[in-house]
């Protein structure tokens, strides 16, 4: 087994192609928390949409479930198991009526509680340019909140997917809810992803000075749909500290977090002092 040095956090990414079949993805989900505690990882952060994928728009309507309910209460059982902290990014959670559901991303503890989910508040309502028209609000109502969580490797900022395009979110989530990690679970498409992954999780890192982990999908989901993958674990200078190219399938990639280094980064660049207030703006742009 290996055993993290003294000051560093280890930390865990998922990477997967989720189908349209719970049981099979739970698997695979097992699996992988098994792999990542005996790499003595304290969390492990799992995909947008990891308990599963349609195979058309709206499918997953059909399998959402409140997360006191079986499938999540399966995924606690996991991290009770194997006592290790889980980012479940993207879970299918019942909506207020039954054509909706919310896009929920969910923090269990190591003993199988859950600590707190935040909602997806951007939904992606896109036409990918040379790829296909989404339109995630059909099916799923957004969330309003905000949410940060205190963990053993940090204070977790949460975030799904395509809310990585909305840097007012991670202002807020840093300089506001005082996030040291930023989790921003995924199922980029191939398109969007190969233009904009990479530099957007690197620029989001350097712009808090935080670290970010991005656990992403991967592969083909049935003939429909296909995920960009590059899962990646960047520290808070912009540097890549941990990768699952796309061309790997399914696993995970481990990596030390130190928070030592979020301190440093901030104390030589202060940005949070030199930022200007929002009322700044508001008066410059009169
Ligand atoms: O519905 C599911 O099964 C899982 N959810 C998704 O795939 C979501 C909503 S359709 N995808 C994104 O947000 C892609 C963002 C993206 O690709 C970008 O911002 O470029």
């Amino acid at each position: 087994m290996a055993v993290a040095s003294p000051n560093s956090l280890r930390v865990a990414a998922a990477q997967m192609t989720s189908v349209s079949d719970l049981a099979a993805n739970f698997a695979t989900c097992s699996r992988l928390v098994k792999e990542a505690a005996s790499a003595g990882a304290k969390l492990l952060c799992f995909p947008e949409a990891f308990s599963y994928v349609g195979t058309k728009d709206g499918d997953s309507v059909s399998v959402a479930q409140p997360l006191d309910g079986p499938i999540m209460n399966q995924y606690c059982s996991l991290a009770r198991e194997s006592s290790i902290w889980l980012s479940l990014g993207g879970f299918q959670e019942k909506g207020s009526d039954p054509t909706h559901l919310c896009n929920t991303h969910v923090i269990v503890d190591e003993t199988g509680k859950i600590r707190s989910s935040y909602r997806k508040i951007h939904l992606f309502d896109v036409d990918v340019p040379g790829g296909r028209v989404y339109k995630e609000s059909k099916f799923t109502e957004p969330g309003k909140d905000i949410v940060a969580v205190d963990s053993p490797i940090g204070r977790l900022g949460l975030s799904v997917c395509y809310d990585l395009r909305f840097p007012e979110m991670y202002q807020l989530l840093r300089f506001q809810h005082e996030a040291q990690v930023l989790l921003v679970p995924s199922a980029f498409t191939k398109v969007t992803g190969a233009a904009h992954w990479e530099i957007l999780l690197r620029a989001r890192a350097i712009e808090t000075q935080c670290y970010v982990i991005a656990a992403a999908q991967t592969g083909k989901h049935g003939d429909k749909r296909e995920s960009y993958g590059d899962t990646l674990i960047i520290d808070p200078w912009g540097t890549i500290v941990g990768r699952l190219p796309d061309r790997l399938s399914t696993g995970i990639v481990v990596a030390d977090i130190d928070l030592s280094l979020v301190d440093s980064v901030r104390e030589k660049m202060p940005i949070d002092k030199q930022r200007m207030p929002i009322d700044f703006w508001k008066a410059a742009s009169l």
